[in-house]
């Protein structure tokens, strides 16, 4: 079936951005890919090999996590001005809310961040955020699933730098993303558990995404209509 009809077929608009939520390792690029390619979307993807702070900050946290969140804060701005040339039709890797809401806070919070190293990075993602380049999501899909299962991911990834990480890293960020899920309005949201679908042997299973997208879609319309 052409994916132009496939988006007719679930009522998602051909310039819908639909963005990809959760912790490290929970599956949010193998999604991403899955369902632009469904879709016939492009994607936003997080480069992590050419990023250059990237395995500095894993070897030590407190001199490099500035220069790291600056990093992402500008790559990030980049994608969503390229969304926003394209005038959508896009799935995104992580949101930007995640950089500020989960990240930078939680190294700011555990001392890993100055504060004036905090006051400037959040100084420089408001003024970001008041460009024309920051239209909310049409939807928020949040991946969620045990801790074990997303460990026993970032195990079988195999990213050194993430491999000589400490467990109580991926632990507080692991409680950290659901505090921030639960409290999070800025668009609507799907909250998908890993164990809902199976990529990996099942590509068919992009089928149950595309139906909760669109189940959700209809609903924010219908309230749009009320
Ligand atoms: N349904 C699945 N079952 C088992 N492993 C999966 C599944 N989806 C993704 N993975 C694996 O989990 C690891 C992390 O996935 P990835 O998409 O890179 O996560 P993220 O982008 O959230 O960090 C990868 O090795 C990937 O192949
Ligand atoms: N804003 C960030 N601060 C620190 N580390 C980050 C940030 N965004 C992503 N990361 C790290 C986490 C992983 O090691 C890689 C890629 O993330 P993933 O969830 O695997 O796509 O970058």
């Amino acid at each position: 079936m052409p994916k132009s009809t496939l988006c007719e077929r679930y009522g998602i608009p051909r310039d819908a951005v639909i963005t990809i939520g959760g912790t490290v390792g929970v599956g949010k690029s193998t999604i991403t890919m899955a369902l632009a390619e469904s879709l016939g979307f492009r994607t936003s993807l997080e480069k992590v090999d050419s990023n250059p702070y990237l395995d500095k900050f894993y070897a030590d946290f407190e001199k490099w996590s500035f220069h790291l969140q600056v990093y992402f804060l500008a790559e990030r701005f980049k994608e969503q001005k390229r969304i926003f040339e394209y005038g959508g039709g896009f799935v995104q890797d992580r949101s930007i809310y995640e950089d500020t809401g989960i990240f930078a806070k939680m190294l700011f919070d555990q001392g890993k961040m100055s504060q004036t190293d905090y006051q400037t990075y959040t100084s420089l993602f408001e003024a970001m955020v008041m460009t024309p380049y920051f239209p909310h999501p049409d939807v928020l899909i949040y991946l969620e699933g045990s801790f074990e299962d997303v460990l026993a991911r970032i195990k079988e990834r195999g990213r050194p730098m993430e491999q000589n990480t400490d467990i109580a890293y991926w632990e507080e960020m692991y409680g950290r993303y659901e505090e921030w899920i639960n409290n999070f309005t800025a668009c609507p949201v799907i909250r998908l558990n890993i164990n809902e679908y199976d990529l990996l042997k099942d590509k068919g299973s992009i089928q149950h995404v595309l139906e909760k997208v669109s189940q959700r879609i209809g609903q924010v319309r219908q309230t749009m209509r009320a």
